[in-house]
C-alpha cells in the first residue's frame, strides 16, 4: 500500500488581455488559491472530504464530481488509465481569488485541478503537457498560463491538424462528466486525451516599479457572459489599433523606469472593452478620467480580463488611484473594494513528509 503523503498547491491569481492583447497576455497577481492535500491511503474506499474557506465558500460544490477543481484533476488521473481518487484523501482549499470578477478564479481552479491530478497519479507532467490538459477545460491561453508559469506572459494556441480540432474541440461535459459512474460500473467512454503541444507561450520582462491596483466591483460577471457580447468579426483598422499597441506594450512594461505616455495609449484597446461596457457601469467613466495626467504615478488602465474588475498599473499614488476610481463607480450605483497587489511567480507544489 502507498505511504501516507501531505502537499501543499498554491497556484496565483491573474489578469487577463491588459487592453489590447485579448486572449493573449496575461499576469499573476498576489491572490491564491491555496490546496493542503492529505492522503492516507487504505484498503477501504472512500469519498475524498473537501472543505472550503475564503472567496466563493458560500456558493462552490464540496462534492468531487461537481467542484471544478477536483473534476479537472479526475479528467487528468482518468487520461492515464486511474479511473478514482485514491482512497482517504482530504483537500482543504482556501481562496483568496473573487469569483467571476475577471481576477481569473476559475484559470487558478483549473490549474489547482491540473496540478492535483499529476501530484495524485504520480505522473510527473511537464509544464507544458499540464498546459495542454488546461486548456481542454479552460479554452482561452492567457489566465491559465499566466497562472501556471506565472509573470508577464504572452501565449497562442497551435494550429492544430483536423483530428487534434476535433480532439481539442470535444464539449466540455464530456471532458468533465458531472457525475460519477453507478456503483460497480467503469465510466463509459474514455475521456478525450490532449492533443499535444496546443498550447506556447513567452515570459516577457517586467519592471518591479510597477503594482496592479485591482478596483473590484460587488457583483460577479460571468466570462461567458461577459464573451458572448463580442462581436464575430473585426474591421482591420480595429486590429491594427490593437496589434500595434500589444507590440510596444508588452517591451514598455519591462523598461524601467516604466513611460507613462507610451504605456497609457497602449493599454487602449478597441477588441473586447468597447463591447463590455453595458455589461460594467462605471467602465468607461474610470479608464477615461483616471490618466497619467490627473494622477501622477499612473501607467495604465483596463478591463481586468473580462471584467467587471478594472485594473491600473501604476509606479505610486495607489490610494488616490483607487479612491477615485471608488467614486467614479459610485456614482453609477456600484460599489468596489480594491487592492493594491504585486505581479508574482507561477504555481508551487510544495511536498511535506508526513
Ligand atoms: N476555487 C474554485 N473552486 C471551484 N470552482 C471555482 C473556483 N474558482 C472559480 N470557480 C468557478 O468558476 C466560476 C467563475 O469563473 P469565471 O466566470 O470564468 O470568472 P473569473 O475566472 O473571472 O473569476 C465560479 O462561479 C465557480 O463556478
Ligand atoms: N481573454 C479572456 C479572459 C477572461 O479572464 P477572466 O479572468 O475574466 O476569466 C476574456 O477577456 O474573455
Amino acid at each position: 500500500m502507498a505511504v501516507a503523503r501531505s502537499f501543499t498547491i498554491r497556484v496565483p491569481a491573474t489578469s487577463a488581455n491588459i487592453g489590447p492583447g485579448f486572449d493573449v497576455v496575461g499576469l499573476s497577481l498576489s491572490l491564491h488559491l491555496s490546496l493542503t492535500v492529505n492522503l492516507t491511503p487504505s484498503a477501504e474506499k472512500s469519498t475524498p472530504v473537501i472543505s472550503y474557506s475564503g472567496e466563493g465558500a458560500h456558493e462552490v460544490p464540496l462534492d468531487v464530481y461537481k467542484n471544478l477543481t477536483t473534476r479537472v484533476a479526475l479528467y487528468v488521473l482518468r487520461c492515464h488509465g486511474i479511473s478514482t481518487f485514491p482512497s482517504h484523501l482530504t483537500l482543504h482549499a482556501h481562496n483568496e481569488i473573487p469569483f467571476g470578477r475577471g481576477l481569473g478564479s476559475s484559470g487558478a481552479a483549473v490549474i489547482a485541478g491540473v496540478l492535483l491530478g499529476n501530484e495524485l497519479g504520480d505522473l510527473n507532467l511537464s509544464t507544458e503537457r499540464m498546459l495542454d490538459f488546461a486548456l481542454m477545460v479552460e479554452r482561452h491561453p492567457d489566465n491559465v498560463t499566466a497562472a501556471l508559469v506565472g509573470g508577464f506572459v504572452g501565449s497562442y494556441l497551435r494550429e492544430l491538424g483536423k483530428d487534434a480540432t476535433d480532439a481539442a474541440s470535444v464539449p466540455l461535459s464530456e471532458v468533465l462528466p458531472e457525475y460519477p459512474p453507478n456503483a460497480g460500473e467503469e465510466w463509459g467512454r474514455d475521456p478525450p486525451q490532449p492533443p499535444t503541444g496546443i498550447g506556447h507561450y513567452v515570459r516577457f520582462s517586467w519592471s518591479s516599479s510597477i503594482k496592479a491596483v485591482a478596483i473590484i466591483p460587488r457583483f460577479e460577471l460571468s466570462t461567458a457572459k461577459a464573451r458572448d457580447v463580442l462581436p464575430a468579426t473585426y474591421t482591420r483598422k480595429d486590429l491594427v489599433f490593437n496589434m500595434q499597441r500589444l507590440a510596444v506594450l508588452t517591451t514598455a512594461l519591462g523598461q524601467t523606469p516604466p513611460d507613462a505616455d507610451l504605456i497609457y495609449e497602449a493599454m487602449k484597446d478597441r477588441v473586447h472593452q468597447p463591447y463590455r461596457m453595458t455589461l460594467v457601469p462605471g467602465l468607461r467613466e474610470v479608464t477615461s478620467r483616471i490618466t497619467p495626467a490627473t494622477h501622477a504615478g499612473l501607467l495604465g488602465i483596463c478591463l481586468s480580463g473580462a471584467g467587471p474588475t478594472i485594473l491600473a498599473l501604476a509606479t505610486g499614488g495607489y490610494e488616490e488611484i483607487a479612491e477615485d476610481a471608488r467614486k467614479l463607480f459610485a456614482v453609477e450605483g456600484v460599489q468596489v473594494d480594491w487592492k493594491v497587489l504585486s505581479v508574482c511567480g507561477g504555481s508551487v507544489v510544495d511536498r511535506t513528509d508526513p
